[in-house]
Order: structure tokens, then sequence, then C-alpha cells
């Protein structure tokens, strides 16, 4: 029976697209990609997964709307209703795993809380090393630091999510070597090809350790 995985995105949806070309395939042989979520209506990842063979159910929970229908606490409110799209989802697309590729959205107890409870484990790609760079725009931050002479490496890393962003148990970490001179782009472009990596095998490791007993 193969393992049922939701992927949650915000955006381009690459790391998903490497997601979706690996399940089945020795890379991640047990894995099925069963629903995508986005936060943002004009994420090309919900095309991307209406464009798999076959089609992946897609949907959309954007967040704006919470600011006025639950201004008491929106963030709240949004992470308890994306928790019970996911909790409501139909057998077949009930996930063993949530993948965060891109998600851009800090998620609070409200959402953690529920999927930690239905024994749902989350993972999270983020472009840095494991207690480095914390949150968004990591790899410019690094890029930048770099260019002061603050570090000399970077890295990927596939992590557990808890509250504290990005400083869950990291299941894959892979380093990444600054070169001098090298263009913010050039330097994006050889992490992107490495997240790509890195999310197939934590996906594939977080799937087996839940086999096995592990988180
Ligand atoms: N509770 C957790 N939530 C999330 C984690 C996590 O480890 N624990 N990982 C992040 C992914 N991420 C970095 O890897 C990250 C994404 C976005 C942000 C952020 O500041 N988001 C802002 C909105 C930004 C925007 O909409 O452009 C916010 O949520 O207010 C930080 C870290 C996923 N969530
Ligand atoms: N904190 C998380 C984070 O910053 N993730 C970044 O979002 C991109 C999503 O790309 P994609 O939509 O093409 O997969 C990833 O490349 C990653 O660097």
């Amino acid at each position: 029976m193969a393992s049922r995985i939701v992927v949650l995105i915000s955006g381009s949806g690459s790391n998903l697209q490497a997601l979706i070309d690996a399940a089945s395939t020795p890379a991640l042989p047990n894995g099925r990609i069963v629903h995508v979520i986005s936060n943002r209506k004009a994420a090309y990842g919900l095309t991307r997964a209406a464009n798999a063979s076959p089609p992946i159910p897609t949907s959309y929970h954007g967040f704006p709307p919470y600011k006025t229908s639950h201004p008491e606490d929106p963030r709240g409110s949004y992470d308890a209703d994306l928790a019970k799209i996911i909790l409501n989802l139909p057998e077949a697309q009930y996930p063993d795993l949530i993948v965060c590729a891109g998600w851009m959205h800090i998620l609070s107890p409200k959402f953690l809380e529920p999927i930690e409870g239905a024994g749902i484990p989350i993972i999270n790609l983020h472009p840095a090393l494991p207690g480095a760079f914390d949150g968004a725009g990591a790899i410019e931050r690094a890029w930048e630091a770099f260019k002061s002479d603050q570090i000399t490496e970077t890295g990927v890393m596939i992590h557990y999510v808890i509250k504290e962003v990005d400083r869950g148990e990291p299941i894959v970490v892979k380093k990444v070597e600054l070169k001098a001179g090298e263009s913010l782009e050039d330097l994006t472009e050889r992490i992107h090809a490495i997240e790509h990596v890195a999310i197939v095998e934590g996906a594939k490791l977080a799937l087996e350790k839940k086999q096995t007993g592990g988180s």
C-alpha cells in the first residue's frame, strides 16, 4: 500500500515537481502525492499538480480573508481550518506525511497540535544549515553573509516541523560550498538543484521512520 503525501506550497512548486517525479520510483518507492494545498491562488505548483498524470487534487486556502473575518486571531483561525481541511480529506487523500515544499506560512499550534494528535509527521525544506538563517530569505542572507566573510558554507536541510521555525530535528542535511564572486542567481540555482534531491530523500526517510515506529 503506497504511503500518501500531502504537499503544502506557496509558489512555483519545483520541489513539488521533484516529489511528483520521484513518486513510485526507487527514489521514493512507497510514496504517492495525493493532495496539494497552496496558500496562494496563483502558485504555479497548483498547475503542476493538475498536469500530473493522473492529476493530483488541489486546494487553495488563502490567508488574507482571515484578517477581517477573524481579526482576533487570524493566524490561529486560518491554521485551525487548514488542519480541518487535511483531517477531513477522503481516505484516498488522507496523509501519512505532510511536506512543506516552499510553504511560506509560519504554522501555529492551532495547526500543529491537531495534526500531531492525528499522528501525521510534518517535514519542511529549508535552504540553510541547521541553526542558520531561520525563516524566509535564507539563500540571500547566506549569500550576503559570505560576501562579508561571516560564513564559508551554507546548505539545505529537511527537518521536522515544530512550533519553533526551522528548529525541528533535521532529517537530511546537505552542505553547499560558497564560491567567491558567484552571483546570487547562480547560487540560488545551485541550491535549488540540491533542494530537489534533498526533499525526495527527506520524504523517503520520514515515511520509513514512521513505518518503523519512529516519528
Ligand atoms: N511552526 C513552523 N512553521 C513553519 C516552519 C517551521 O519550521 N515551523 N517552516 C516554515 C518554512 N519557512 C522556512 O523554512 C518559513 C516560511 C515563511 C516564513 C515567514 O516569515 N512567513 C510569513 C509570511 C511571509 C510571506 O507571506 O511571504 C508569516 O507566516 O507571517 C518563515 C519561515 C513553514 N512554516
Ligand atoms: N523557508 C522556506 C523557503 O524559503 N523555501 C524556499 O522556497 C522555494 C520554493 O520553491 P518551489 O516553490 O519551486 O519549490 C525553495 O526553493 C526554497 O528555497
